[in-house]
């Protein structure tokens, strides 16, 4: 089973404007909603290209409801964690042109709910994978990520990490099988700009040093660079098309390097199906589909 885990779930509220006017009011010309939050849009992409997933992870109030039941609808199985206050957050995405996000705090997690999960993890076999994705409320210890990784270290279970900064930097020592920042945040980390393909593959051989297996920097528009635990350095541009809302792309990426992995059952594979899978969700107006996946698979293959 693929196990995602995302700790602030999140309606995607995606409004389109011709343009927008701060300090006025303005009026979309369409509005859609996602359920979204970076762990849930790994399962939702896994789903969508046929592999089992089960999302974990925290909701509360009306929200969260409306996350679990339109995941149900969808048939992704969903183990969620029930918080007893608040409401999980909606994420506000305006499309004008330029893409402009405003991304809620969310529920307060309590202690209870914390242990709760770790019980959940407990569970998982080395025949399992884990993906840990996304922000978590600041009301949780920065080393969260971190105590999740130390307590499942001795089961060998192949764990895919998408967080940023410190949440990101703290897992490494515990050997993540994959980790996924942009090139945005890989520069972040150090605390420089990546200019050039070989400023990210320096500086993501400096991540793979400090203990990640393998890594995988996203560049938009750019493609992607993938570095390979066996020290290949791969680079994949993208398939042709015109992006819509690139919401997602990363975690559809994630999501379609598993598959690919899985099915492949190497690296170029899986690089092949994590750009179909990105580029895919940045040509669609929400996540990718089936259709539009093997539609990019095939501009990449041919
Ligand atoms: N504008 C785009 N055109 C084509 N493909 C894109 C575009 N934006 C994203 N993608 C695809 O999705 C992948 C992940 O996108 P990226 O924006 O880098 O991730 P994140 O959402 O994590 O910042 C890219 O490597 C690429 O394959
Ligand atoms: O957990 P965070 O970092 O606040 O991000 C949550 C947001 O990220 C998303 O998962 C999209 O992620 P990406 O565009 O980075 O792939 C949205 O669905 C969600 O609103």
């Amino acid at each position: 089973m693929i196990y995602t885990v995302t700790f602030n779930p999140a309606l995607d509220y995606v409004v389109f404007l011709d343009n927008l006017k701060l300090g006025d009011v303005n009026r979309s010309t369409r509005e859609s909603i996602f359920y979204g939050g970076k762990g849930i849009n790994v399962s939702t992409i896994l789903n969508t290209l046929g592999l089992e997933t089960t999302a974990l992870g925290f909701v509360a109030g009306f929200t969260g409801k409306a996350i679990e039941d339109g995941l149900a609808a969808q048939g992704i199985h969903t183990d969620f964690i029930h918080l007893p206050e608040g409401n999980s957050r909606i994420n506000v995405k305006v499309k004008h042109g330029d893409e402009t996000e405003i991304n809620g705090q969310g529920p307060v997690i309590t202690e209870e709910a914390i242990n709760e999960l770790f019980a959940k993890l407990d569970t998982l076999t080395k025949e399992d994978i884990l993906v840990l994705a996304g922000s978590i409320p600041n009301t949780l210890p920065e080393d969260i990520y971190e105590k999740i990784l130390a307590s499942l270290e001795s089961k060998g279970i192949r764990i895919v990490v998408d967080a940023t900064k410190d949440l990101l930097l703290n897992v490494l020592k515990y050997h993540p099988f994959l980790i996924k920042p942009n090139n945005h945040e890989l520069g972040e980390m150090f605390g420089t700009v990546c200019k050039t393909d070989e400023d990210i593959v320096h500086y993501a051989k400096k991540l793979q040093e400090k203990g990640a297996v393998n890594v995988l920097i996203s560049m938009a528009g750019d493609g992607a660079i993938l570095i390979t635990e066996d020290g290949q350095n791969i680079k994949m541009g993208t398939p042709k098309g015109k992006v819509v809302n690139s919401v997602g792309a990363g975690d559809s990426m994630v999501a379609g390097f598993i598959t690919g992995y899985i099915r492949g059952g190497n690296y170029e594979e899986a690089l092949k199906s994590g750009t179909a899978a990105g580029s895919a969700t940045a040509f669609s107006e929400g996540l990718a589909s089936l259709e539009m996946y093997e539609k990019m698979l095939k501009q990449i293959t041919e």
